[in-house]
Formats: C-alpha cells, structure tokens, sequence
C-alpha cells in the first residue's frame, strides 16, 4: 500500500488485497472493515487502487461536491469488448457517456415522467389483478410489471405477460451479462491486461461476452428497429426513443449508440423497481405490526371505494416512512454501482489517487448504528422522527432520501420514473391486499429469512412464498374493473405482439365485452 493512502487490510506481495477481495455479497465484508480501518479505507488489488467509501459525510464531499473528478467509471475490459464501450451505466467519461447523460437529462426529465403516468398506471393495475388471480406468482407478475413498463415508456411497447419474447429475450442477455460481470466468473482481466491476449480457444470468456454481445443487440437493436417502423406507419405513442430518434443529428448519435442507449436504460430500469417491489412484500410480510399500521392510515385516507393515486402519497406519511425504510432496509443497489476518479484528490490528509476505483457502500451507511437505532430492524417510524431516518441526537445532514439513487455525476438518469413505480405499487398493494406469511402442513408460519437475497450489483430477495389476498371484495371488484378499463390505455402500446400475446389480449379484451 503507497503511502498516503487511507488504511485498509494488511497486502500480500503482488496480488495486494486480491486474494481477501469478496467475490459476492462484498457489501457485508466491506462494512466489516469500514468498522475496523474508519469510513474511508483503500484495497490494493494487484497494481490498481480501491477506496471504500462508508461515511456520509465523504460521500457527499468526495461524491457529491467533487463529483468533477469522482465521476468517472472504472475500465471494465468486458464492458468494452461486449459493448463497444456503449453502455451507459459503465461507459466511461469522457466519450459517449457524457452524450448519453445530455440526451437522458433532456428526456428523462421529471416532467416526462408524468406523462407517461397513465401506462404506469395502467400497468399497476394489471400487476393488482395478476395478483388477484394467481397470488402464489406475485414474483414474477412483479417483474412483468417492471419490464412492461420500461418497454412502452421507451419503446412504446409494452409487455403483456412474462412470456413475452422481448421480456424472456431481455432476461436472457441480462442473466448472461451478469453472470460475466460477476467478480471471479472471469480472469482478473483488468488488473492483470496480458489476460486480453490468450486466444479465444482457451479463453472461455471471451466466447461468453460474444454469446452476451449477440443476444443484447438482438433485444436493444430489434426493439430500435420496430419502433422506426411503427413511426414510418405513423403510429407514434410518445415514447422516449421515438424522442431519441427526431433528436439523434442534434445530440450526435449515431446508429451504434442510439441502440445501447435504448439498452442500458432497460438494464437500468427494468430490475431494480422490481427488486425494490419485491422487497417490499418481503418486508410487509415479515413485519405485520409495520403493514397494520399502514393498513390502517391508507384506509382512513383513501378509504374501500376507490384505488390510490399518486396526489394521495401527501397525506400518507406513515406509508412514505415504510417505502423509504424499504430503501434503507434493503437497498437495491447496495454498492451502488462502482465510480473512478480522474484526478487525485486529498481527503483528512489523506490521498485518493487518479484512477482508483471508489465504492460507495451504501449498505454500510444505511446499517451503520452509530446512525441508526436497530439498524437490522425494520422500522418505518425512524422516518417521521427525523427526515433521514436518524436517532435522535444524531445529525443526518450528511445524508438524503434519494441518496439509494445514487451520487454525484453518476445519479440515476431513472429516478423520476423509478420513483413513480415505487410510489404508486406501494400505495397500491398496501391499499388491496394482505400479506402473510406461508403455513406448513401443520399450519405453523413459516419464518422468512430476509436476508436472503441473490447475488449481484443490483439484488432482489430470492423467490419466497407468501399467502397475499385481498382485503375486501369490494376492493377486488375495483381491481378488476380497472383492469379492464386500463384495456383502451394497452392498446395503444400493443403493436407486433407474438400469436401468444395476441390470443392473451385478445382474451383479456373479451372479459370486457
Ligand atoms: C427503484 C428504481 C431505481 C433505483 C433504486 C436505481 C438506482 C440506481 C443507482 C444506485 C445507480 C448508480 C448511481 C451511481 O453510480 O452513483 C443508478 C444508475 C443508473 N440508473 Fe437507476 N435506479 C432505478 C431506476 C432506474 C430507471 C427506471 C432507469 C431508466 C429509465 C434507470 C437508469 C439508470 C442509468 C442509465 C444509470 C447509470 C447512470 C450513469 O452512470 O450516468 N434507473 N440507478
């Protein structure tokens, strides 16, 4: 370890901290050593340097304030040879990045976003009524949701069923990708650059991120190329790449990278809301004291003979506490995704240098206890004691109720609809069902273990089982009426469907008949 460097773990010659770094789960380990060598430490890894960040304050000086040159994503060999150096969320700045945030930032606004209410919503009912009708499925009808609606909000088509072949397409790439993203499925190829050289026969990776480049391009570039077609038929609905396309000379983007930004904003929005859902029925469903009371205040304030909408969020306060609880508990990202600086900077005297990688462990901070009262306990009402959630006493200036979303520079481009998803089923799935949990043969409940999560940069609970039904009849006689009014909003974003989608809309329209 070069002097100057924050402390950390004890290096070996060579390999630095390498052979110690997690290969999963490493926001665990990385809060274990922030416990032990302070909120900023630094990992050797061969030659390069990382810094674990798991203080607020740092983040928001060092992430947040100079952003300018922690902004940055480190070199990713993968992300270049299946990309292009296309991906978004890991392009690297300056080059296509910052083209990418230009166009996302005049697109992606918030104002947008409330624009494509109307199918957000319509699909949020449709995940109600999926529910409704196979409740032991709620896993994957979360998913569905999520995926349909980055789908019609970026392509102006949307999802159906979870069959759908772009859906099962997407899934395809997405399981691959990360499953080569994954630290220790590859050789150390970044930290050790001769790697890149061993020829493709004895180098299984490198067969691998041709299969991953082949199945995304099939995925990002069919869904570019049917949206031209529909917009040469004039049939447009709006969507974000249709604006993409009218506005490509002006921002720069050629074919190439027109077709991944359409891409990564999928991987960007497609997994995380449903993971976040997904935690959120695993919380209410191991916290029944937590669901009763917001059992009780969305039925004083939106009441059994109407669903909630978005306006009604201002007077649920307990129920805004349990979603960001939610996001604290289990965050969806909880290393974020990695930054990398451009310059050094001097942190407490001591130096973060150029082109180390930075982490921000969210985990750490958001379980820290010297912040939080039980931290490992899930309790909505920290929220309405303080803003973020903080004991009493303890300033949580430092800290933000977007911050899951992400820091500096690098803050999600996503969060307006992120947050709209999150809001909105929450609201939703409180107001219609109970969530309990599973019974064994002889009628016991079956404990859930919420720490049971997959592994990955982004991660959801591993399928659980939970009994989910709905609170009144008259709620889901609501649900299934506005299922089927949500039909004339579909069919506006149902072009080029499969023989199997068309008979499934074909019949969901019937039932309305
Ligand atoms: C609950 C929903 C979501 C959560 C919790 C979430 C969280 C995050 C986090 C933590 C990051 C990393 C930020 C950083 O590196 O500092 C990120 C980046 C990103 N997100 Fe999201 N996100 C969500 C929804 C979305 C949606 C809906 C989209 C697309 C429409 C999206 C697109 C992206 C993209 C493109 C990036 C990379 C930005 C960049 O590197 O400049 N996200 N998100």
């Amino acid at each position: 370890r070069e002097k100057g460097l924050p402390p950390g773990p004890p290096t070996i010659p060579l390999l630095g901290n390498l052979h110690i770094f997690p290969t999963e789960f490493a926001h665990y380990k990385f809060t274990e050593w922030a416990r032990k060598y302070g909120g900023v430490y630094s990992l050797k890894l061969g030659p390069g340097t990382a810094i674990v960040i798991s203080d607020a304050a740092a983040v928001k000086e060092l992430m947040d304030r100079r952003s300018g040159t922690t902004g940055d994503r480190p070199s990713i060999h993968l992300v270049d040879i299946v990309t292009g150096g296309f991906n978004f969320i890991l392009a690297r700045n300056p080059g296509c990045w910052r083209t990418f945030r230009r166009m996302a930032h005049a697109i992606l606004t918030a104002e947008a976003s409330t624009r494509h209410l109307p199918i957000q919503q319509a699909e949020a009912t449709q995940l109600l009524h999926d529910i409704l009708v196979c409740p032991e499925s709620f896993y994957t009808h979360i998913r569905r949701y999520s995926s349909s609606v980055i789908l019609s909000v970026l392509y102006g088509k949307r999802a159906p069923r979870y069959d759908t072949p772009e859906t099962t397409g997407f899934f395809e790439a997405q399981h691959e990708w990360e499953l080569l993203l994954e630290p220790g499925s590859t050789p150390p190829i970044d930290v050790f650059p001769f790697l890149k050289f061993v020829p493709e026969r004895w180098a299984k990776w490198k067969r691998d991120a041709k299969k991953v480049r082949s199945l995304q391009r099939a995925v990002y570039f069919g869904l570019l190329n049917e949206t031209k077609k529909r917009l040469r038929s004039g049939e447009e609905n709006g969507s974000y790449m249709e604006e993409v396309l009218a506005r490509q000379e002006e921002f720069g983007m050629d074919e190439e990278m027109t077709g991944y930004l359409g891409g990564t904003l999928i991987e960007g929005g497609s997994e995380t809301a449903s993971s976040y859902l997904q935690s959120l029925v695993l919380c209410l469903t191991a916290y029944p004291e937590a669901q009763k009371k917001a059992h009780e205040e969305i039925d004083r304030v939106v009441g059994g003979h109407r669903m909630p909408t978005l306006d009604d969020l201002d007077f649920l306060p307990y129920i805004r506490a349990l979603i960001l609880e939610t996001h604290r508990f289990r965050p969806v990202a909880p290393l974020m995704i990695p930054h990398a600086t451009t310059a050094a900077e001097e942190y407490q005297g001591y130096i973060i240098p150029k082109g180390a990688t930075v982490f921000v462990n969210a985990w750490g901070i958001l379980h820290d206890p010297a912040l939080y009262d039980n931290p490992e306990d899930f309790i909505p009402d920290r929220y309405l004691l303080t803003e973020n959630g903080t004991k009493p006493g303890v300033e949580g200036n430092d800290l933000r109720q977007n911050f899951v979303f992400g820091v500096g520079r690098r803050i999600c481009p996503g969060i307006h609809l992120g947050q709209n998803s999150v809001n909105l089923n929450a609201m939703n799935l409180i107001w219609a069902f109970d969530f309990n949990t599973d019974i064994d043969a002889d009628g016991r409940p079956i404990e859930l273990d919420t720490f049971a999560y997959a592994k990955g940069i982004t991660t959801s609970p591993l399928p659980f089982k939970c009994r989910i039904t709905p609170r009144t009849p008259e709620k889901a006689e609501i649900i299934e009426r506005a299922f089927l009014e949500a039909g004339y909003t579909f069919s506006k974003f149902e072009f080029g469907l499969s023989p199997e989608d068309e008979k499934f809309v074909a019949e969901s329209r019937a039932q309305r008949c």
